[in-house]
């Protein structure tokens, strides 16, 4: 199968209004998707289900699930990665939105969460925002294709649902990856623009809010692993962009540490949230002046069954009997992303508020963020 052919398969399935996702991790050349074969809108109710999840922010609200059993699952091996040269702030995109209230009204957000964590109902709160754009290209394929080309070192997906909407983003972030019961996570916060090197300082406003997150998932995991690892803090680029992060992995302990539990836990981290957690949600929820959607809540493979042979090159019957099952659950995090309504892209940024923060910088740290969609979209 060639790319175009792929890619028509995505299309087909758009035109015909049935719901489909298309996905590539982070740093593999593999796309993945699943064309679901009926309009149904599938949920699921405890993370048990197999299949692709789209999960809101509120966890309260409907997560999504295209099944396994009622989808086409393609998957296409397209060309060897390489990151192309990103210019920051290079987008020639129709802002329909007023910026000047925009900046108005989100600075007047961030310094009402500053006055909160003044106050201690909070330490940590992670305030966003939406912005309009009209796009000429309204296309969502083309669009993914564009993703794909610039981002290869983020997840980049593109997901419909005739009863939902149009989504699409390239997100540096994972919520969680579970092999049988091996599991990882990242802890990723802090941001500066990227100006050609990844050898940069960071202040301590952003390691402290980076540490945040980290001693979050420590101290909300360690009951449930075994084998805790957390790696030293490093930088990582994204797009235009560059963040603190770091690595934690360990073996789920029991059988009573299921899917839906460790979800519950994570979700959402102070990465997108705050914490504590219920003090920055209540806040995010009253004081946002949009809602958030799938916007910071998480999307992938749920409980996905993968076969591993001992020994690929051999498919005689004898090597069967290594062949071994073991169910993969892949989430990561709706950042960097927008969902499309007809000729407008609505994009979704936010950042982390903690008592050291400047609102005029959290402004500029939102305009920075929505260049990874902005140019895409030029
Ligand atoms: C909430 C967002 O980013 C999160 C992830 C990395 C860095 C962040 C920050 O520096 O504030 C945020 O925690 C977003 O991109 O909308």
């Amino acid at each position: 199968m060639t790319f175009s052919v792929f890619l028509e398969n995505l299309q087909d399935q758009y035109v015909n209004n049935l719901p489909f996702v298309a996905y590539r991790n982070p740093n593999e050349t593999i796309i993945k998707t699943f064309l679901q074969q009926d309009d149904t809108l599938y949920k699921t109710t405890n993370f048990s289900e197999s299949g692709f999840v789209f999960s809101p922010f509120n966890i309260k609200e409907t997560s999504v699930l295209i099944p396994v059993e009622t989808s086409l699952i393609l998957e296409f091996e397209s060309e060897t990665i390489e990151e192309p040269s990103i210019n920051s702030c290079t987008s020639k995109v129709i802002e329909t939105f007023d910026i000047t209230v925009a900046k108005q009204n989100h600075i007047a957000l961030v310094e009402k969460g500053i006055k909160a964590i003044h106050k201690g109902t909070f330490e940590k709160v992670v305030l966003s925002r939406q912005e309009s754009i009209t796009i000429s290209e309204t296309n969502p394929i083309k669009i993914y294709k564009r993703l794909l080309e610039t981002y290869p070192t983020a997840y980049v997906y593109v997901w419909f649902h005739p009863k939902v909407g149009l989504w699409l983003g390239a997100t540096p972030e994972t919520l969680l990856h579970i092999e049988n019961n091996q599991f990882s996570t990242m802890a990723l916060a802090g941001t500066q623009v990227y100006k050609n090197t990844i050898d940069v300082v960071w202040k301590d406003k952003e390691l402290e809010e980076q540490q945040i997150v980290t001693n979050f998932i420590v101290s909300n995991l360690e009951s449930q692993l075994d084998n805790l690892k957390i790696s030293e803090v490093e930088t990582a680029k994204a797009g235009n962009l560059l963040h603190l992060k770091t690595h934690i992995s360990g073996r789920v302990n029991s059988d009573t540490s299921s899917l839906k539990n460790i979800i519950e836990i994570l979700h959402p981290t102070p990465a997108v949230c705050g914490m504590p957690k219920e003090e920055a949600k209540q806040f995010i929820l009253e004081n946002e002046a949009y809602k958030r959607d799938f916007y910071t809540g998480f999307l992938g493979e749920l409980n996905i069954k993968k076969s591993i042979s001992r020994n690929p090159n051999r498919r005689n019957v004898e090597n069967n009997a290594y062949t071994r099952i073991k169910t993969v659950s892949n989430l990561f995090v709706n950042l960097r992303c927008m969902q499309i309504q007809n000729t407008e892209a609505l994009l979704y940024i936010g950042g982390g508020i903690t008592k050291d923060s400047n609102p005029n910088l959290e402004w500029e740290e939102t305009m920075a963020k929505s260049v990874t969609m902005k140019k895409v979209l030029q």
